[in-house]
């Protein structure tokens, strides 16, 4: 019988909702091993076990030494907010660490800096870890082409209250999705708002709407809306542990990778 070695994973965000779901995961996986888990200087999770909140000892203390954390980890898994996303790339390129990173919200700069990153490490870089949703990005593309000419397109989403970004990653990720299987670019032809006396609706405009309450993980419909019928693609995520399991997948598929930038669409072979 052969014994590998777990895959040593610091989790960043390790008191948020993600964070926690994470530190269970990795606490449950035969091939991974809780390495560091950090917090922000000023959180009030530091000095506690990492999975406290679990009523368990993982024997991992909540800490915020970034480099301490990388230097005794192989993977970090990221899901926090933008700027703290991009303080971790940066340690990470110093430290030769693979990176996961879910965290959604990025501009312009931090996309391209991420993108600058992965000339480094390895990075899997996806606003939804849930194999669901990847499967739901590729019918969309089916979709979106079959129905390119005569139907209007609308994303909804809505998420729990607490969610600070909007439209989700995700919906933004469906719209470029659907956009690039017409031959379109997504910023030429989305519609974030609607008020007042907008005029008719412009044909070709993919439009967003975002709901947020209560305690909603995620839902995402796309609506392709003709004369006389309307198609709606829906997926509902009732479970955090979903994007906790891909991201696993994730640093697995991490592990034999050389520096690049990936998502989960090469994580799953949906490419
Ligand atoms: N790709 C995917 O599959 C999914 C992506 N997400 C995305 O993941 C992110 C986190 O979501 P969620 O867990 O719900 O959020 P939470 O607010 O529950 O958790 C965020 C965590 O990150 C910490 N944090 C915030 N800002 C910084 C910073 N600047 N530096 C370091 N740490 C920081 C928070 O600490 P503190 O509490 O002290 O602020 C907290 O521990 C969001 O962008 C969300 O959209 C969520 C689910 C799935
Ligand atoms: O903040 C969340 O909760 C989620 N964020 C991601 C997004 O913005 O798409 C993924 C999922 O929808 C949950």
């Amino acid at each position: 019988m052969t014994m590998t070695t777990p895959y040593p994973i610091a989790i960043a965000g390790a008191s948020g909702r993600m964070g926690r779901m994470l530190i269970e995961a990795v606490l449950a996986a035969d091939d991974c091993t809780l390495s560091a888990a950090l917090d922000r200087p000023d959180s009030p999770a530091l000095g506690q076990d990492a999975a406290a909140f679990a009523g368990r000892a993982s024997g991992v203390t909540i800490g915020a030494d970034v480099e301490a954390a990388l230097r005794a980890s192989r993977f970090l898994i990221d899901f926090t907010r933008p700027e703290g996303t991009l303080a971790h790339l940066q340690a990470c390129v110093r430290h030769g660490v693979a990176m996961v990173i879910g965290t959604t919200g990025f501009d312009d700069a931090q996309k391209a800096a991420i993108e600058a990153a992965a000339q480094h490490i390895p990075i899997v870089l996806a606003p939804n870890m849930s194999v669901g949703v990847n499967v739901t990005l590729k019918l969309l593309e089916l979709a979106a082409q079959a129905l390119r000419d005569g139907y209007d397109i609308e994303i909804v989403e809505a998420h729990h209250r607490h969610k600070v970004d909007a439209p989700s990653g995700t919906a933004l990720k469906m719209g470029e999705v659907i956009a690039a299987a017409q031959g379109r670019r997504l910023q030429d032809c989305a519609v974030y708002e609607r008020v007042g006396h907008t005029g008719e609706r412009p044909a070709g405009a993919i439009g967003f709407a975002t709901v947020r309450g209560g305690d909603v993980v995620g839902d995402h419909t796309v609506m392709f809306l003709g004369s006389g019928e309307r198609i709606e693609i829906t997926h509902k995520s009732s479970s955090r542990a979903t994007y906790a399991q891909g991201s696993l997948r994730a640093v697995r598929f991490l592990a034999t990778r050389r520096a690049g930038l990936y998502d989960m669409f090469d994580v799953l072979g949906l490419r």
